[in-house]
Order: C-alpha cells, then structure tokens, then sequence
C-alpha cells in the first residue's frame, strides 16, 4: 500500500527544510511528509568549512534532529529512504522503503561533490566533504595528520585552507587557475588574501593540477603536471559541485546542468518542483543559502498561496569566511566580456566594480569597505 501526502519532499539540506517551513507557514492543513537518504538532521552547512578554527567538532553543529523539525513543522519524515524513481503521471514515488503518492512533489536533492580526474592507485582515497556525514568522516581521518593537501582555488576550498591552517595543520593548496577564487573575484583582491594566507603558513601552488596521486610508506604522494611531486598525509579536494539530477531526468522532468526551474520553482511538469543545489533557472545554478530562501517563498506561493512571490534569479551576496580578510562579492550572474575595475583602494581596504560596456553587475570588497556591502546591493538590484 502506497502512503499518501499532499506534498512530498525529497531532501533534507537546507532547501528541503526551508520548503516544509514555507509551505506549513502558507498552509496549516497540508499532509507534508519529507523523504531522505540521509538521517534528515538539520545542520548549517557553511559552518563546514570554518568549524575547526572555531573549536567545534561535528557533534556541535546539529541544530535539531528530524524528528524534532519534524514535531515542529508538523510533518511526517522519513529518514535513510532514498529515492529510486518517481512516476509522473500516477504521482506517486518508489524509495527503498515503500512507495509514497503525492498532489504536489518537491525536489530538493541537493548536489554531490566533484571528483577531480586523476590517476594512480589512491585517487579514489581523496576526500570531499559536502554533507555533515562525509564532514564527520574527514574530521576523524583528521586527527594525528600534521599535513593536508586540498585541491582546489574556489570559494570552499580556500575557507578550509586558512579553517585547517587556523587548526595547526599544514596546508600545501594545489590550484589549476593563477589566482584564489578566480570566478568570482577580482585578482586585486586574490592577491591580498593570498598575501595573508601566505603569511598564516598555507603554501600556495598555482597554474597546477594533480594528476596522479599514489600510496607511499608516509600517506601518500602526488604528481602534478608541472613535474612536481608533494607528500601528503590526507587529500582534501573542493572543486565545485554537480547537481543530483539523475532522479528528475529519469522521470522526463527537463534537466540541464541542474533540474530546470520557473518563476515559481515548477519544473516543466506541473505539480513537480524543484529547489536548492539541485535547481536551474535561467540557466544558472545558484549553490547558496539566499537564493533558496527566495526559491521556497514563490514554490509555497504558487502551490498554496496567490502567486505573488516569483523567484528571479539575481547575483547574491557572499560573505567570505576569511578571518584573515573580510571580503563581500557580488560576483556577476555571467562573467563573459566585462572587467573587473578598480573603484577605491586604501591599503588592503579595496573596491572593484564589475562592469560590461559601462554597466555596473557586480562588485567586490575587502578590509573596512565590506560594511558598504548591503548598501550596495540594495542600490544595484532593488527596483
Ligand atoms: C563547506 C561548505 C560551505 C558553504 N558555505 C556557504 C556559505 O557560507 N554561504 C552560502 O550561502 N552557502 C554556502 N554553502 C552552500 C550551501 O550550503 C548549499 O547551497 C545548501 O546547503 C544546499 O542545500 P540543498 O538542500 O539544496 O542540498 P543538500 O544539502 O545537498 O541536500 C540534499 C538532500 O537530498 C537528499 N537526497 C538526494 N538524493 C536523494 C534521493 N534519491 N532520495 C532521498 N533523498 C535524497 C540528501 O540526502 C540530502 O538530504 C556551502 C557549502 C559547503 C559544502
């Protein structure tokens, strides 16, 4: 026998949370049950990548188990239930522990760490970290290490680098592009941090990438294609994710890098919805914490409210966790043929705005000019 929701959610990160929460707040009668793989605990997951330097262990960082976000939501919650295939037409989905009907489904399956390519008999020993389980795994793998390799330049992995560094272990950081953050940040700034990562003991290697990675009597050792060869105890890599999309392609949902949005979070077949790391819209897809909390308000409009709320993609604002340097980005949605200017620069304090053909779409901050940040953003993206 098939158990039966009003909605469905698959997922418990943040983007299912967060649209169980909107929606009871639109809907106080609607059977809400929330399916996940995981065991549903509810965790801020950007604390991942600065707990070390702030004394906490994996055991600190749950805020609430499932059955308590559940109570409070008033929902029902499956936990360790993953998901196998959804049938559209009959609204109904088959996971490992039965079979659920649904009026309205929810995606928010979230995404799944890259892998970078490479050879040698332990590559598939290098760690990623984007969930608490697999956190929990590298925290314990952590102890007695007194050196750890990350590869990676992005966002997650230069806030581990100095998280790590901050913890007392050494850090060797292999990067592919010339500078940190080369995505979303402009190389004035990159190098400032640099600089102060530098000087906090974190060896920065550029225009480099591992392509084969080893055992050795001490841990490991690993090649670059410049020629050159690092030991390492531990192997961290944060290169970027990739949405879960398997599910929804499976079920003729349209995907593209991620699962294919609207204004209101619908997928192109109604009643199914996505949101979170798994999602695209406009063709982007937006791994950050504001973007959902825009997401779930227009998915819990549309399914039980006015529609009033629409979901527009928009460049976000991202506080770095860069003790050594504050740093607030607003990185342009397409970095394709403008430039990064300089704006105002004292000292380490510097703006940069992102211009294409004399338009600002983006900026960048750093040292005491971060405070401006929210006031920028409000001139620059409210109407
Ligand atoms: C280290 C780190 C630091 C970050 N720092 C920041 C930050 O400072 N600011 C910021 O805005 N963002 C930050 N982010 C990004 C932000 O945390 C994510 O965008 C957000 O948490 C994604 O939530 P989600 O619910 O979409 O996905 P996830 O958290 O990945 O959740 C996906 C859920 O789907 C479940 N699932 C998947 N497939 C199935 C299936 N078949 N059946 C059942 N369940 C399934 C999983 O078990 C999981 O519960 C950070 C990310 C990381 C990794």
């Amino acid at each position: 026998m098939s158990n039966k929701a009003d909605v469905l959610i698959i997922g418990s990160g943040y983007a299912g949370w967060q649209a169980a929460e909107a929606i009871r707040k639109e809907n106080s009668d609607a059977v809400i049950t929330l399916l996940t793989a995981d065991d549903g605990m509810v965790y801020p997951k950007p604390a991942l990548s600065m707990a070390l330097s702030q004394n906490k262990t994996p055991d600190d960082l749950p805020e609430a188990t499932a059955n308590q976000k559940g109570a409070e939501l008033d929902l029902g919650v499956k936990v360790r239930t993953k998901v196998m295939s959804i049938n559209t037409q009959r609204k109904k989905v088959m996971t490992t522990t039965g079979s659920f009907s649904y009026k309205k489904l929810i995606l928010a399956t979230g995404a799944k760490a890259m892998a970078p390519k490479v050879e040698g008999d332990a590559a598939h020993e290098i760690v990623t970290i984007n969930d608490l389980t697999a956190y929990k795994k590298f925290y314990k793998a952590l102890k007695g290490v007194q050196k750890v390799t990350l590869i990676g330049g992005g966002l997650i992995a230069t806030e581990l680098a100095e998280d790590l560094r901050a913890f007392g272990v050494e850090v060797d950081m292999i990067v592919r592009g010339s500078h940190l953050m080369s995505q979303i940040m402009p190389e004035a700034i990159s190098h400032n941090l640099e600089a102060k990562l530098r000087e906090r003991g974190v060896n920065l290697i550029f225009n480099s990438e591992v392509k084969e990675m080893n055992k050795s009597e001490n841990g490991y050792v690993l090649k670059t294609d410049q020629g050159e060869t690092f030991d390492a105890q531990l192997v961290l890599a944060a290169i970027g994710i990739l949405p879960n999309i398997a599910l929804a392609k499976k079920a003729k949902v349209e995907t593209n890098l991620g699962i294919c949005i609207d204004a209101n979070c619908q997928t192109n077949v109604q009643d199914v919805y996505a949101v979170g790391d798994c999602a695209e819209a406009d063709g982007v897809v937006q791994a950050y914490l504001e973007p959902i909390r825009r997401q779930v308000k227009a998915l819990a409009s549309h399914a039980y409210g006015d529609s009033s709320e629409r979901f527009e993609v928009l460049p976000t604002l991202i506080k770095t966790k860069t003790p050594s340097l504050s740093i607030m980005l607003s990185p342009p949605l397409h970095a394709t043929h403008g430039q990064w200017e300089l704006n105002m620069n004292v000292g380490e304090n510097q703006r940069l705005h992102y211009t294409v053909d004399g338009e600002v779409s983006g900026f960048a901050l750093s040292g005491e000019f971060v405070t401006s940040a929210n006031k920028l953003y409000k001139e620059l993206y409210s109407a």
